[in-house]
């Protein structure tokens, strides 16, 4: 059993053979991690439909799991948005999230689940966490305003999985993913993420001839990009082998300014016109960028660059938009 303070314990787990349930797993994260789990030969992969399950209703994600009887669960499962959803709807991403983690990680200590994985996000470190951002610095400092709502939600995801571990003794660990984006992203422009945002609006512009395309803010705050097939890598490899109490940072190590990323989004859509700023929109916090020296030392490294990442993003969007609207359009809220 690893100590509470055995922050970089190593307890090997084998996925074979295993009862693995994927929670979300129609959504990026969620179906990234079908595929990669696909190359581990599970004794069966678990999936249910939220139309099915309701995560956020206690007693049907109970009677849900207790039937399922999952022996690993990744929890891709949440209310994810881009900064504008975030900021539009705090009830929805903080009451949606609490309670899809909360039902997931009780059910799973009453079911003996062996292990669990929640994931984070980048966005819930301190606005002003000194960069390159290690996993102490979570709860150092004050939120991001536009996603504070998020953040909590997903914190208190983290500190429930500790708590589990050491009151019961579960075997749940927490990882903090960086930006993501790839196949079966959201590419609803009010509540999307910035990279399918720009995808749609280059390619949008480019169908019609148009000069410029614009982009939020002010395009000097810095991002890192990861891609989706490699936060499911990372996610299978912590499942293996890491077993400690503390969060591990997910990502590229690499980042960039919005504006360079939005010109780069422009070459491989190739969509030649100009790029306008809409200054009303909110720039978000100026840059979070994560140490993954601790990832690292488990023996993961991200294999998707950038310019390779967006050309895999931009043929699953032509492959799946209809009339030039991006696929899967939610609505936020
Ligand atoms: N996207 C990003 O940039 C980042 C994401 N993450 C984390 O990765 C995880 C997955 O994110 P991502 O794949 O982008 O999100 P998506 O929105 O693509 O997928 C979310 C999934 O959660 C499901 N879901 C949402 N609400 C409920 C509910 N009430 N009951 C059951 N299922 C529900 C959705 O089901 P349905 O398809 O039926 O709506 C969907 O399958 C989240 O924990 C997120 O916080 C972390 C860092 C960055
Ligand atoms: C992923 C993680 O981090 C999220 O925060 P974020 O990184 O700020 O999210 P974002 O991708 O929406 O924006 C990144 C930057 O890009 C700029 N930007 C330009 N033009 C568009 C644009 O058209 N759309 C969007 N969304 N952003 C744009 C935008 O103004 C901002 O400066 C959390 O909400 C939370 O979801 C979370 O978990």
């Amino acid at each position: 059993m690893t100590g509470l303070n055995d922050r970089t314990a190593q307890t090997p787990c084998d996925l074979k053979g295993k009862r693995i349930w994927v929670a979300g797993h129609r959504g990026m994260v969620g179906s990234a991690v079908v595929r990669r789990l696909e190359r581990e030969s599970p004794g069966e992969l678990l999936t249910v439909g939220s139309k099915t399950v309701d995560l956020r209703d206690q007693q049907a994600t109970r009677a849900w799991m207790a039937d399922a009887k999952p022996e690993l669960v990744i929890i891709a499962a949440a209310k994810v948005g881009g900064i504008l959803a975030n900021d539009r709807y705090p009830a929805d991403f903080l009451y949606d999230n609490l309670m899809i983690e909360a039902n997931i990680i009780e059910a799973a200590h009453r079911t003996g689940v062996e292990k669990l994985i929640l994931l984070g996000s980048s966005c819930i470190y301190p606005k002003f966490a000194e960069q390159p951002i290690q996993e102490a610095a979570l709860l150092t400092g004050s939120l991001e305003p536009t996603n504070e709502w998020y953040a909590l939600a997903k914190i208190a995801g983290i500190k429930l999985c500790q708590a589990y571990r050491r009151q019961h003794g579960c075997d749940f660990i927490s990882a903090m993913p960086t930006n993501l984006y790839g196949p079966y992203d959201n590419y609803d422009l009010q509540s999307s993420h910035v990279i399918p945002a720009l995808l749609r609006k280059a390619h949008e512009a480019k169908m019609a001839e148009a000069d410029s395309m614009e982009i939020w803010g002010s395009g000097s705050v810095l991002r890192e990009f990861l891609h989706a097939d490699d936060c499911a890598d990372a996610i299978v490899t912590l499942l293996k082998v890491y077993s400690g109490d503390e969060h591990v940072n997910v990502g590229t190590g690499e980042d960039i300014r919005i504006d360079a990323l939005a010109q780069l989004v422009m070459d491989v859509v190739g969509f030649r016109g100009s790029l306008r700023k809409d200054a009303s929109k909110p720039d978000g916090t100026p840059r979070k960028l994560l140490d993954i020296s601790r990832l690292r030392s488990l023996g993961w490294a991200p294999s998707i660059d950038l310019r390779e990442g967006l050309q895999d993003a931009y043929k699953w969007y032509l492959a799946n938009s209809v009339e030039g609207r991006g696929p899967n359009d939610r609505v936020a809220g």
